[in-house]
């Protein structure tokens, strides 16, 4: 195994130090070390963070690999910084079984280039009708702990109920995608301004905000984890704020397109912007940021959702909601938050390893500490080109977007996955 020494790199924006990195761990840091075995990198101007973690992302694999695979996404991935991603289980065949999350974690292990933490379904085919195997999966090699049916809501609350009651027994959370179908009917867009002007049928935000307030009620009622997919709505940040202040155990994650772009995107009639929960608006947007700072929303997750051209580039009425995220985030982070290296550490790498348990993520590089790591420029910029991307799909809302920051390198314990901004395989 090769050993590397990283020279003169900002460590979680702390002064400039130099790292060790042998045997899978970061073995020493300090100025000046000298290891004559190692290939030297120079990351002088770079900082590094711990490996990105992303607690939401849809691989697409099994059933629709022309849209994406484990190992394409994973690819991705490693482009985007991250060390570790949880596939969400609306796959084909659904992930509600241990076979499937088995696959898909084997998958993972197999592409090697970050850690693939299966995700399985709530209710088995999403159908949102009865309970999957939710134990089995738990207990499986795949060691499942988050629990989704993303895509859908788990609608009934009685069954919302038994899941949240069912995973305490391991530390288990239920991510819930708040969306009351009955109130989003036929939705296009955001219910709004725009949606009227377009004559586009509107998803409300109070079909999201409902569904929080009731689930952060059964959480509370029975004691368990609940963690909140997706928040795109001023209120639904209150609804968060009211529950945590009572000490409810419940998380959140908002996006990166949710932080930066609003529905007048929609104007343009480009199917590219249609993602569910809907782009909302400015005020929204306002929100969203100043609550991922104050910490009523814990993290950052990017909903990456690659779609086939034919689901993508048709009537707006007729394609797939869903955007990339996985190689834009960090940028669309750095965007927003500016150089706020320890709260992008925290929200992007920390919390999301401690929600969703992942032993040896979310770690700041020091002695003796698993070389799971990313390399990050924040000086350069770049041009998002959709035909550069690794996903196997094009469906970036950024395309010829200039962004701030680029990713450099990144570590999968302490085997690099990306060397001088490409995958190493
Ligand atoms: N976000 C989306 O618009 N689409 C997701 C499903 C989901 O996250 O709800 C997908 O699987 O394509
Ligand atoms: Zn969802
Ligand atoms: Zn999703």
């Amino acid at each position: 195994m090769t050993a590397y020494l990283v020279r003169n790199v900002s460590v979680v924006g702390g002064a400039p130090t130099d790292l060790l990195i042998r045997d899978g761990v970061v073995a020493e840091t300090g100025a000046g070390l000298a290891a004559p075995d190692a290939t030297v990198l120079d990351a002088t101007g770079l900082v590094a963070l711990p490996g990105l973690v992303d607690l939401h992302t849809h691989l697409r694999e099994p059933g629709r690999e022309d849209a994406e695979t484990v190992e394409s996404g994973s690819r991705a991935a490693a482009l985007g910084g991250y060390t570790a991603v949880c596939a969400m289980a609306n796959t084909s065949p659904v992930a509600d079984t241990a076979g499937v999350v088995e696959q898909v974690w084997r998958l993972g292990r197999e592409a090697g280039l970050v850690d693939v933490q299966p995700i399985g379904a709530v209710t088995v085919g999403l159908a949102g009708e009865r309970l999957a195997e939710l134990g089995a999966m738990a207990d499986s090699a795949a060691r499942v702990r988050i629990f989704s049916d993303d895509g859908h809501c788990v609608a009934d609350p009685k069954l919302m109920r038994r899941a949240l009651e069912y995973v305490k027994a391991f530390d288990g959370v239920i991510a819930q995608h708040a969306e009351e179908p009955r109130l989003t009917e036929g939705a296009q867009m955001h219910e709004g301004e725009v949606s009227t002007r377009l004559g586009l049928t509107g998803w409300p935000a109070v079909a999201e905000e409902a569904i929080i307030a009731r689930d952060v009620l059964l959480a509370e009622h029975v004691g368990s984890r609940l963690h909140i997919c997706h928040v795109s709505t001023a209120g639904s940040v209150e609804v968060l704020r009211h529950a945590k202040a009572r000490g409810v155990k419940v998380t959140a994650e908002v996006t990166p397109h949710h932080l930066l772009l609003t529905d007048e995107k929609a104007t343009t009639y480009d199917p590219v912007y249609k993602v569910n929960p809907p782009l909302r608006t400015a005020d929204d947007v306002a929100a969203l940021r100043a609550a991922l700072v104050e910490g009523v929303i814990d993290i950052v997750a990017t909903d990456h959702a690659p779609h086939a051209v034919e689901d993508k580039e048709c009537e707006w009425a007729y394609a797939r909601p869903g955007m990339l995220g996985l190689e834009t985030a960090l940028s669309i982070a750095l965007d927003v938050l500016g150089p706020q290296w320890d709260l992008i550490a925290e929200r992007m790498s920390r919390a999301p390893a401690r929600i969703a348990g992942l032993d040896g993520h979310g770690l700041d590089p020091a002695p003796g500490v698993p070389a799971n790591l990313t390399l990050v420029d924040p000086a350069a910029r770049r041009v998002v080109e959709p035909a550069e991307l690794a996903s196997r799909s094009r469906n970036t809302p950024y395309a010829r977007m200039t962004l701030p920051g680029r990713i450099v390198a990144t570590f999968l314990r302490g085997e690099p996955t990306v060397l001088d901004g490409k995958a190493v395989r």
